[in-house]
């Protein structure tokens, strides 16, 4: 793209030296106000959601939030480890009732863990078009369902279908229960919470061995095994129906929302709000620092958390020659120092949270670097009960990491993106450090045996993930006073609407931030537009003025800031859902399809919609219609068209979508005046018809001619705001424009 024509400076003259002059000293004046905004925001203690905030008891945060969403969190997850430790511990059974080899029942069995994980994320994306509860009851009965399919399982293909159905229906338990207990139980108290949730697994992989053996042998007999699946379903079941009966469904970003703005915001319209999905969720949240290296440490960590319980086993059983049983048994024993861990871990995290944030993510650091400093001394142990005893302390120190990670991703996600940013997490856990380090370290420890590989994995695991979050933990701080900000944001806008709904803006661009990478280009973007209005969106080459467009409309996801359309947010929606909302974008000099007639090109441009083939005929001889100079050509092949005749087609393939949100970039590039004037004849209609609409453009005065209102973009900013004849006075913009024009010429 280039940049807007100005009439040309005098070269070399003194006047020209005079303005030059005053230009680069505005310039200097310009950059140091805007280093001063790019200062990241970090608002002071008293601002911050539960920091300096009185304690509030387990108890009372158990008032306010209810018993409901704990308790069937720990029991679900407990039962789900439950079943999980019962395949390990009666694997000999099942394995001999099957005729099945070691590596094959854990081949089976692992297909669960994948779907767990990787099955999050449909949960996620579940979790926010429906009610959670129904997503609880929903897994929880298909969990129940598959633990009757594992006890009757008749061959191994069948057993295979109910391990990988009860990974799928745990899927849930990370990304539902952390956006429950996040919008369920206030902030002073949700560490607590988040950690009786944590303790779970380790209780229910302490409690596995023993319920798994008890009813095994209870039933006696070559098919014992199918007796401890069967005796898991009915709680399970019995926890799915209390789902539906108890669970209610909390409000989102509630207790921030209190905090923050003094009120809870009315969520009647979220409806109306486009659907958020995993890959927009992503990208934002990759781009909330304290996440992304939260993340990272996670995924270090997990190595270290996969492979140390594995290669343990092996070691085992292979230097102390311990049986399956035994293994089971004295691994389980070693997770009760976790449990209680994790318990005081909850308890200290919120209290370090409201003095300062920041040190619990420190803390958690440290801690991950304890574990591997224990782990490595266990493994200079040669006797096994001090051994076992040092691991044990060890995975104490992960406990105690592990709670704080679920509180910060809730603390630091934008309440619409946290069932999505909770599913993130373990997918870095398990595929980063988990799936790729196991078998790197397998590879090592086959070579030179489980103390070998196990020195080489945990040293680089803990000490990269400590880092990563003693790293991370620098931009907490910041993070939450983003979060903070887009709420106190979308308050004062909620109240600006309710005041004044006949004036919503079309489109609204807030405190928008966007970088390619880490190379930020865009800061603070604020812009409006109103119903029916023409803006024109002007600035110096690299001004940021296409970057603008695609992150309007949903090509580029912003680092910060909201986008709406009619008062709605669409800041998390991804390209075609903003597009089937409405806003559309006419691209400079591309679009058609060469091969396709002009007719067959606005056809297929509807193919997307859902109208029927009167209305949709209707539309295209509409839009059609506006252009005269097309009125014989339809049936010709675009490509056989001149270039104003493509850029007609592509205009008229915008106009069937009789768009809410017209962004026209280069409408005039590379093209004869006349026909120019044609487009322009066009666009000059829609604005009489009061289409709202966008246009970069590259001739100054064209754009001027035809907008109700400028901005003038320079280096990512916008650096003025106003009437179109407003511009057109400002001879410094009109100037600088030119100059930027000549600087970047020599
Ligand atoms: N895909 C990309 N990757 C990295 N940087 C990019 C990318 N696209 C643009 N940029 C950079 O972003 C900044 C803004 O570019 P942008 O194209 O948005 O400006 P513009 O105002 O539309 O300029 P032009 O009129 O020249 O197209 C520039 O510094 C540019 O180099």
């Amino acid at each position: 793209m280039t940049e807007p024509t100005a009439e040309p400076a005098d070269p070399g003259g003194p006047r020209t030296a005079t303005l030059t002059a005053a230009v680069l000293a505005e310039e200097s004046r310009r950059q140091e106000a805007q280093t001063q905004r790019s200062e990241p925001l970090v608002l002071p203690d008293e601002l911050l959601p539960a920091v300096g905030a009185a304690e509030l008891s387990l108890r009372d945060t158990l008032r306010r939030g209810g018993w409901a969403i704990v308790t069937l969190a720990v029991l679900l997850v407990v039962i789900e480890q439950l079943s999980r430790e019962t395949t390990n511990v009666l694997a000999p059974d099942i394995r001999a009732y099957f005729g099945l080899s070691d590596t094959g029942l854990m081949a089976l069995a692992s297909f669960g863990g994948i779907a767990l994980v990787l099955g999050a994320v449909p949960m996620a994306w579940l979790a926010d078009r429906v009610p959670r509860k129904y997503v609880v009851a929903g897994s929880a009965a298909g969990a129940a369902l598959c633990l009757v399919g594992a006890a009757l399982a008749g061959n191994t293909f069948q057993l295979f279908l109910a391990y990988s159905g009860i990974g799928l229906a745990a899927a849930y338990s990370t990304p539902v229960f952390g956006s429950l207990i996040s919008d369920g139980y206030p902030l002073e108290g949700r560490g607590r919470i988040f950690s009786l949730h944590a303790m779970a697994t380790p209780l229910g992989l302490a409690l596995g061995p023993f319920t798994a053996g008890s009813i095994a042998t209870l039933a006696g007999g070559a098919e014992g095994w199918r007796w401890a699946y069967l005796a898991l379903a009915v709680p399970v079941a019995v926890l799915a129906i209390a789902a539906l009966v108890f669970l209610r469904e909390p409000v989102r970003g509630r207790y921030e929302q209190e905090t923050v703005t003094g009120e809870v915001l009315d969520q009647s319209d979220r409806g109306g709000e486009l659907p958020i999905t995993i890959g927009t969720a992503f990208a934002r949240m990759k781009k909330i620092k304290t996440f992304y290296f939260m993340c990272l440490g996670i995924g270090a960590l997990g190595l270290a958390l996969i492979t140390v319980p594995l290669q343990l086993t092996l070691l085992l059983r292979d230097e102390y020659g311990y049986g399956a049983f035994t293994r089971g048994w004295i691994l389980s024993l070693c997770q009760i120092p976790s449990i209680v861990a994790m318990l005081i871990a909850g308890r200290r995290f919120d209290r370090m949270y409201r003095v300062d944030p920041a040190r619990t993510m420190r803390v958690a650091g440290y801690a991950i670097v304890a574990y591997g400093v224990l782990t490595l001394v266990a493994l200079r142990l040669q006797q096994p009960a001090l051994l076992l005893v040092c691991y044990a302390l060890a995975t104490a120190f992960t406990g105690m990491a592990l709670v704080a990670v679920n509180p910060l991703v809730a603390s630091v996600a934008p309440y619409r993106l946290r069932a999505q940013a909770f599913a993130i997490v373990p997918i870095f856990t398990f595929l980063m450090g988990g799936f790729l380090g196991a078998l790197v370290v397998g590879a090592i420890s086959d070579a030179h045996g489980q103390r070998v590989a196990l020195t080489i994995a945990v040293p680089v695991s803990t000490v990269a993930g400590g880092y990563l979050f003693h790293r991370g933990a620098r931009y907490l701080r910041q993070d939450i006073s983003r979060a903070v900000e887009e709420l106190l944001e979308e308050q004062e806008e909620r109240r600006r609407i309710a005041a004044d709904p006949q004036h919503t803006p079309v489109l609204q661009v807030r405190n928008l931030d966007f970088s390619y990478g880490t190379v930020q280009v865009l800061f603070g973007i604020d812009l409006e537009v109103a119903r029916g209005e023409v803006l024109a969106l002007l600035g110096t080459n690299g001004a940021g003025k296409s970057s603008l467009l695609r992150v309007i409309s949903g090509l580029g996801i912003p680092d910060r800031g909201v986008i709406r359309l009619n008062g709605r947010s669409l800041t998390y929606a991804e390209a075609e859902l903003r597009f089937r909302a409405g806003v559309v974008q006419l691209r400079g000099g591309a679009g058609v399809f060469p091969e396709l007639t002009v007719t067959e090109n606005l056809r297929t441009a509807l193919l997307t919609t859902d109208l029927s083939p009167a209305e949709a005929k209707d539309r295209v001889d509409r839009a059609l219609g506006r252009f005269p100079a097309l009125a014989d050509a339809r049936q010709s092949r675009a490509c056989d068209l001149s270039g104003g005749q493509q850029q007609m087609v592509a205009l008229a393939m915008t106009l069937v979508h009789e768009p809410e949100l017209l962004i026209i970039d280069e409408l005039s590039l590379g093209l004869a005046p006349v026909v120019v004037q044609e487009l322009l004849a066009v666009v000059e209609e829609l604005k009489r018809e009061g289409t709202t609409m966008i246009i970069v453009e590259q001739s100054l005065n064209l754009a001027l001619s035809f907008a109700d209102r400028a901005v003038f973009m320079e280096k990512g900013r916008i650096m003025f705001e106003g009437s179109a004849a407003e511009l057109a006075g400002r001879d410094d913009l009109v100037r600088a424009v030119f100059l930027g024009e000549t600087r970047g010429s020599r």
